[in-house]
């Protein structure tokens, strides 16, 4: 048998999480190997995640506006989209991401293997390309794959994943859309601005359910206003190929009603499951959740301690900043870095990228209710609000929530223009456990969209103030 090649620390899996964990190794000090089989080095959010996502979005939103140009007092006689440009200049912009990362990881501070990893003992993975390694402490960032629910007919119907939406080059007729998650919603609403017609299918009773009904149901308006064919509360009876080489989708609607949908495509949008299949993690003693994610505790370990996990393979949400702080406090924790913070759920943020966007951080009002934590909630609608009146951005509102007492900041949920960028007015004040009369302190520029957020804290401090 070949002798291992011996490193301090391994990423297997050269994504967010386990490249961000062996930049921190490295800049350690320590003797680390970065070990990725994909066919091109950057990771998910790069190469077919956030990043080519967000850039096809801010093009359709463009188009958007400039179709709606009468809103504004302006003449402009057609907008529309032009697919091999817009393709073209995705590709180039992902291009110069990637290649910026293959670049941060092709540095002499680590050796790059290009091939698939699995574990043959605690200590030591073997390659595809038959190469040994071994390492004293380890992280797995080996990501996500789309999942293929039992279904009836889904596995023998030909669909599109995400990765094929991302990657057109022209504008599909029409198109059924199976989910209503983020991936779901935001590439439905993509695909309806090209000019697809596009029926979207979703089995609980509002899309986007990790946000509030409240948020789901403003989305879900916009959906339908713009033409998408939205079913929510639907159960699949069967999905099959038709005569004509299309898709057609046999579902009961939320009334219990038989309902069929045809289309051109089909996109399979029904979540991610853990990409751990082929790690051999039992040879590790590495053990998954039932959800067939990789059991982790506060600091990334595994069940074998000197394993670290970190990013979609562990979870418990696939966002990219987690994935980076999980595989940057992993690396910091395998060689014993002091004063060390777990990743903390109290600040967690996300953002939907749908028109409009739903953004939110910290605790929600469901979660504060089931644990029987008091609160203060106080809201105000985008309708009654100078700037996004004039930016004929009308849709949704904005809610604080905070402790009764003090008034400190405990979540906050944003629907509307902006929302994922207004959201970071909280960020910090969150990190910094501030309380609305500290943010009242604050300046707050007159016209903008972020001075609306005034309002509910205003509310929640006179109403603490007994002033309501
Ligand atoms: C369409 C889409 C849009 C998204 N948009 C956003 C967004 O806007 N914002 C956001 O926060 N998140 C978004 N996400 C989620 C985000 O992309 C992921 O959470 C994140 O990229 C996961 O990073 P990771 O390091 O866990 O995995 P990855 O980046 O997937 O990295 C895993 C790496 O492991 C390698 N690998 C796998 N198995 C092996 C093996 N056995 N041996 C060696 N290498 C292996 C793979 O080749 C891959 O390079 C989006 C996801 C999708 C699908
Ligand atoms: N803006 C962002 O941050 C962003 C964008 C895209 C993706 N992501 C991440 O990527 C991950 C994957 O996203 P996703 O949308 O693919 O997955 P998801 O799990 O969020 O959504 C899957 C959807 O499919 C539905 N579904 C699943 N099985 C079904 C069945 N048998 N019948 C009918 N419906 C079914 C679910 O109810 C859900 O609505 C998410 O965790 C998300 O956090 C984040």
């Amino acid at each position: 048998m070949k002798r291992p090649i011996s490193y301090d620390f391994i990423a297997i899996g050269g994504g967010s999480a386990g490249f961000n964990a062996a930049r921190v190794a490295a800049d350690l000090g320590k003797k680390v190997a970065i070990v990725d089989g994909a066919e091109e080095l950057g990771g998910l959010c790069i190469l077919r995640g956030c990043m080519p996502s967000k850039t096809l979005l801010y093009s359709t939103d463009v188009l958007h506006l400039a179709q709606h140009g009468k809103l504004f007092g302006l003449n402009i006689p057609s907008a529309k989209v032009d697919m091999k440009r817009l393709h073209a200049r995705k590709k180039a912009i992902i291009g110069e991401f990637a290649e910026y990362r293959a670049k941060a990881m092709m540095q002499k501070r680590y050796d790059v293997y290009r091939a698939h990893a699995k574990f043959i003992d605690p200590h030591t993975i073997a390659l595809s390309d038959g190469k040994l390694l071994r390492a004293e402490r380890f992280i797995i960032g080996t990501g996500s794959k789309v999942s293929v629910p039992p279904l009836p007919g889904l596995a023998d119907t030909p669909f599109w994943t995400s990765d094929d939406v991302l990657d057109l080059d022209f504008v599909p007729q029409s198109v059924i859309v199976l989910g209503g998650g983020i991936v779901a919603c935001e590439l439905s609403q993509f695909l309806s601005r090209i000019g697809s017609r596009v029926v979207q299918i979703q089995r609980s009773s509002h899309i986007l359910k990790e946000h509030s009904p409240e948020a789901s149901i403003v989305v879900e308006d916009a959906f339908r206003d713009e033409g998408i064919d939205l079913h929510t509360g639907t159960s699949i009876q069967s999905i099959r190929t038709t005569s004509d080489g299309g898709v057609s989708v046999t579902f009961l609607n939320s009334d219990g009603k038989k309902l069929t949908r045809r289309a051109k495509h089909l996109f399979n949008a029904l979540g991610r499951s853990p990409n751990t299949g082929s790690l051999d993690l039992a040879n590790a003693g590495v053990e998954l959740q039932k959800s067939g994610r990789i059991k982790i505790n506060q600091w990334q370990q595994t069940t074998q301690r000197h394993i670290y996990a970190g990013g979609d393979c562990c979870g418990p949400h696939d966002i990219v900043h987690l994935a980076v702080a999980q595989g940057e406090l992993a690396a910091r924790h395998a060689f014993g870095e002091k004063k060390l913070k777990p990743v903390d759920e109290n600040l967690l943020l996300s953002v939907v990228f749908t028109e409009p966007p739903i953004a939110s951080i910290g605790r929600s009002e469901a979660q504060l209710k089931a644990e029987g934590t008091p609160f203060l909630t106080a809201s105000y609608p985008f309708d009654d609000h100078g700037k996004s009146i004039l930016m004929e951005a009308k849709r949704g509102y904005v809610k604080v929530i905070a402790e009764p007492k003090r008034g400190r900041i405990l979540g906050a949920e944003i629907v509307g223009p902006q929302a994922g960028e207004l959201i970071h007015c909280f960020t910090a004040p969150l990190a910094m456990k501030a309380t609305v009369f500290d943010l009242l302190k604050a300046p707050w520029y007159h016209p903008t969209l972020a001075e609306i957020l005034t309002y509910p804290l205003e509310d929640i401090a006179d109403e603490i103030n007994g002033d309501a």
